[in-house]
């Protein structure tokens, strides 16, 4: 087999053009159609690049020097961006993120879809790209005795300590300024990955944005928190506003953040916030949308692609806590809503009672199992919406609604790559994508949400 020879070399210099922007932020440029990617450069920028590593079909760069820069490029508002992994995109102007993003869905839909006459909208932004999150979840280190909290610098796990985080909501950054002042003053340990020794490995802060009610989730190795009594005491002193302090055990020496064993230390079992006119409970375990004022934003889009007359039935895939679901019972006729996480769908049937609402039903379960069992039950609906995580949906499940026939498919979905597959195989099984909405639910991040139209081809 002939060897694999690059256009380039290892540690060449050499003077590029960056003609895009790949979906996780890095700059490409071209030498003989052989891409290099490489972070920190923009589309339309002039510069020189070391080659730093080659792959068969691909290698990477590093920024040396920028000639030409593009109209887009502003400084990064965060002292911390360079270090920090959370945010790709500070470095291009929140303008010139819209139409990357816009892009983005584009050419996956055309790309792996082949979809090529889509309309797909320019992305809805946010007024103020901003301060944006409700929910903080940091690991937690030590220094000189001290506990520190933040990101994970980028492709290693060592802990930038942040004190403030500018997508953060600033009641969070409080939150967790405290937490790590209270704690480490009571003599309360980091989890050290290594020895799989201490306590504390990750705090999560959520508030909700309307309410101003804030949860604290301590994630632990063990059981007991040293001086846990103190520390309650102190922190519900301190900060106004905290309706809930839980513990989450998690004893494993893993990746994975959350344990199995959750329980209340103080306060309710969750927080309540508004989207919209519907309030919702969230406990510590469920899924809620990071960023509620785009996420008005997005429901509302996919109520209006569910265009609903009020005699349909309606799936929603993927449910959480049931968000979708309840915005979508205010026009339906009745709606069935599946998810996988028991304590989502408890605080899903608590916000049907919550907002009076009799035409919202919920399953826990797989979605790709329990919407099968219903259709081989005869049971069938007008439209079906989904809301996947960012693997897409099960092929269980699009084989389903290929056989179920809803005439109106909405799809929700974080992940514009496998929302194009997903959008093939509809469209392959008997669906036309009419439309697609992006939506900038993570400003100065690289990630974009989308939901898409479908209708039954005749
Ligand atoms: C992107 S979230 C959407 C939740 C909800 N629609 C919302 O907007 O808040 C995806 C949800 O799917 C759930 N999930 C993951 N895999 C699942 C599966 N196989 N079946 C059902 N639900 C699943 C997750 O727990 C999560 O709540």
């Amino acid at each position: 087999m002939a060897k694999f020879q690059a256009p380039v070399q290892k540690n060449d210099y050499i003077d590029v053009t960056f003609e895009d922007l790949t979906h996780d932020g890095n700059g490409v440029a071209k030498v003989e159609g052989y891409p290099l990617f490489v972070p920190n450069a923009l589309p339309g920028e002039r510069g020189k690049i070391k080659v730093v590593k080659l792959n068969k079909g691909y290698g990477f760069g590093r920024l040396m020097e920028i000639y030409e820069e593009s109209e887009y490029r502003v400084q990064p508002e965060c002292p911390i961006y360079k270090e920090c992994g959370g945010c790709q995109l500070q470095h291009l102007s929140y303008k010139g993120q819209l139409i990357a993003k816009e892009k983005q869905v584009r050419d996956v839909l055309e790309r792996i879809g082949k979809l090529d006459n889509v309309v797909v909208h320019p992305v809805l932004g946010m007024d103020n790209p901003w301060r944006y999150r409700n929910k903080s979840q940091v690991p937690i280190g030590e220094r000189e005795g001290g506990l520190i909290g933040g990101f994970y610098q980028q492709r290693s796990h060592d802990i930038i300590d942040m004190d403030a985080c500018l997508i953060q909501h600033e009641q969070n950054d409080i939150v967790l300024r405290k937490v790590k002042e209270i704690c480490g003053k009571y003599g309360v340990r980091a989890y050290n990955e290594q020895t799989h020794k201490g306590t504390l490995r990750h705090v999560m802060a959520r508030n909700g944005q309307v309410t101003g009610e804030i949860m604290i989730v301590f994630i632990t190795r063990t059981q007991e928190i040293p001086n846990v009594k103190k520390i309650i005491q102190e922190i519900t002193k301190e900060i106004p506003g905290i309706k809930s302090i839980v513990q989450n055990i998690n004893s494993k020496r893993t990746n994975v953040i959350f344990g199995e064993e959750t329980k209340v230390l103080w306060g309710e079992d969750v927080i309540y916030d508004f989207i919209g006119d519907i309030k919702f409970a969230i406990s510590a375990r469920s899924f809620y949308q990071v960023n509620p004022e785009q996420t008005k934003v997005l429901y509302n889009k996919a109520l209006e692609y569910a265009d609903l007359s009020g005699e349909e039935s309606v799936i929603d895939a993927y449910c959480g806590i049931g968000t979708i679901s309840l915005f979508l019972a205010q026009k339906a006729k009745k709606v069935f809503g599946v998810e996988i996480v028991p304590e989502a769908i408890a605080d899903a049937k608590r916000n049907a009672e919550l907002n009076d609402m009799e035409n919202a039903e919920f399953a826990v379960g797989e979605a790709e199992t329990v919407i099968p069992k219903w259709y081989a039950q005869g049971n069938k609906a007008d439209v079906l919406v989904v809301d996947p995580p960012r693997k897409g949906c099960d092929q269980a499940l699009l084989d389903t609604i290929i056989k179920m026939k809803p005439k109106k498919v909405v799809y929700v979905s974080c992940n514009p790559a496998t929302l194009a597959r997903d959008l093939k195989i509809l469209e392959d099984g008997g669906y036309k994508t009419i439309e697609v909405q992006p939506v900038d639910m993570f400003p100065q991040t690289n990630h974009v949400e989308a939901v898409a139209r479908l209708e039954l081809k005749l």
